[in-house]
């Protein structure tokens, strides 16, 4: 009788390129942050490391443990697999187990290999192909297809162990989170912010998510968009504090209606980064991220991105910056937080009716008045934590 146990298999890309000391450290992190989805999501699994693997042990339901897993930023797939010893014989045992729910009329490939130190005569990853590919015709009848199978028996024979696994779940790549420092994103709750900050969070960023209130031109149901697309991403990072940062910032928005005309919608974007690089500064961040791509709206042209960069010091992550909006919204589906983004919020419109396409820094600060700037910080300090 062979012996297997369900396990997920992890996979990550990047990390391992990193050398010896970053990677086992990225390691760590990774393991960390999938634990707490799972501890989070109360599915049972313990993640245990392997030199260049991540496992999941004691799982009870290894499709949703895998599903999991291939939420979280540094994974590249996740695999359920079984793990049995690393004897041939068991092996192909295992393989029939598998080959059991093989469906019907598909056609199937063997993917095997053999690490670690072995003596000559012992058994090779084709070997393993060859023995496993003919207990799957045995119990299937199905056909090889080497080129395009529909299902896939991936067997990984290493030196303590062997996994054998037919689903694979796709990750984000990227790096675990907490790798990176902490970065502010400006979270409006429209389809474009929580993509971007997704982005950050994917490339092992921390975030402090901020949320302007723009007091009578903004509105609580704007206000519970941005906060709930922020907690769908705060899924996949449960040991992270991702409370959103609400800023009042009502006068703020009131006094600038009142003074600037053309090139009000730049000043509020300059007053937005501001209150961004406040709150980067209080709470130890590296940078301020914005959903904001070229040309997609007036404030949003290669000439106004910049003038409004040029507000503050710290450096604006547009991770958007070059993407068409068919791949964000793609991308909002996909992380889960396309259908917040697109609730309906009646909020009045602060735009000017002929924004200004093309300005010159010089003339928009011109306009400002440094008081405005005040209420910006102001605001930011007086920010609470929902
Ligand atoms: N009320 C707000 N609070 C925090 N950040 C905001 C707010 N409004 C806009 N931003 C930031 O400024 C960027 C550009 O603003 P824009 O007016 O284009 O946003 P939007 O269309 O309301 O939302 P999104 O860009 O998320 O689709 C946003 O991507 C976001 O980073």
């Amino acid at each position: 009788m062979t012996h297997w146990a369900h396990v997920v298999l992890v996979g990550y890309g990047e990390i391992g390129t990193k050398s010896s000391s970053v990677r086992a450290r990225m390691e760590a992190r990774l393991r960390e942050n999938l634990q707490a989805v799972l501890d989070d999501r109360s599915l049972d699994g313990t993640v245990d490391g392997e030199w260049s693997r991540v496992l999941v042990r004691d799982v009870s339901d290894p499709e949703t443990v895998a599903a999991a897993c291939a939420e979280v930023p540094g994974v590249v797939w996740a695999r359920p697999a079984l793990a049995c010893d690393p004897d041939l014989d068991d092996i192909v045992a295992v393989c029939r187990e598998l080959a059991a729910d093989h469906p019907e009329s598909t056609t199937f490939a063997i993917d095997g290999d053999r690490t670690g130190a072995r003596d000559d005569d012992e058994f090779s990853g084709s070997d393993i192909e060859r023995e496993a590919g003919s207990a799957v015709i045995d119990e299937t009848g199905a056909p090889v297809d080497l080129d395009n199978p529909d299902r896939t028996y991936r067997i990984e024979c290493r030196e303590e162990e062997a996994y054998v696994s037919t689903e694979r779940f796709d990750g984000p790549g990227g790096l675990p989170l907490g790798t990176q420092g902490k970065a502010v994103a400006l979270v409006s709750g429209g389809i474009d912010s929580p993509v971007a900050t997704w982005e950050l969070m994917r490339r092992g960023c921390e975030i402090v998510p901020v949320y302007i209130d723009l007091g009578d031109f903004g509105g609580a149901d704007h206000r519970a968009r941005a906060v709930e697309t922020v907690r769908k991403l705060a899924r996949r990072a449960p040991n992270f504090d991702m409370r959103v940062h609400v800023v009042p910032a009502g006068e703020m928005v009131d006094r600038l209606v009142e003074t600037i005309d053309d090139t009000r919608m730049l000043s509020l974007r300059r007053l937005m980064f501001t209150i961004g690089a406040e709150v980067a500064a209080e709470e130890g961040a590296h940078s301020v991220v914005t959903g904001e791509a070229i040309g997609q709206k007036s404030s949003q042209t290669g000439a106004n991105l910049a003038v409004t960069a040029a507000a503050i010091d710290y450096p604006v992550h547009r991770p958007l910056l070059t993407w068409d909006k068919t791949d964000i919204i793609a991308t909002a589906r996909d992380i889960g937080t396309y259908t917040d983004s697109t609730l309906p919020v009646g909020c009045e419109r602060v735009a000017p009716n002929y924004p200004e396409t093309n300005a010159s820094l010089a003339a928009v600060e011109r306009a400002e008045s440094t008081d405005l700037f005040d209420l910006a910080v102001q605001a930011a300090r007086n920010r609470e934590r929902v």
